[in-house]
């Protein structure tokens, strides 16, 4: 083999070298997903006793758990940024938050 290469080979060397595996690809996207399922996940917990504390608040001062008119505040924003399954997916945090109604 000779030293020198044309410039259709070193093309060919560089996308050999320089573009990721479909697999490896996947397993760092996976990997960010996995990160990214964490912080989900802690956030709703933390959602969950933040709003346990409202609804504690209002309850020892004569009131009732749930308020309607601000459950329809959170569904519409989650409607309006993620479409009609962010209405679902309200719903279901809002059921992780309060119980079911
Ligand atoms: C937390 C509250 O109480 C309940 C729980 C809500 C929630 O988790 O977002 C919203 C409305 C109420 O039904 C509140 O009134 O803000």
């Amino acid at each position: 083999m000779s030293g020198s290469s044309t410039a259709a080979e070193s093309m060919e060397n560089t996308e050999t070298t320089e573009t990721a595996k479909p697999a490896d690809v996947i397993g760092s996207a996976r990997e960010r997903i996995d990160a990214l399922d964490g912080q989900i996940l802690d956030l709703v917990r933390e959602r969950m006793g933040v709003s346990a504390a409202i609804q504690e608040a209002r309850i020892a001062s004569g009131g009732r758990r749930v308020q309607l008119s601000r459950e329809m505040e959170i569904l519409d924003r989650y409607r309006q940024r993620l479409g009609k399954p962010g209405t679902t997916l309200a719903m279901t945090l809002l059921e992780l938050c309060r119980g079911r109604v």
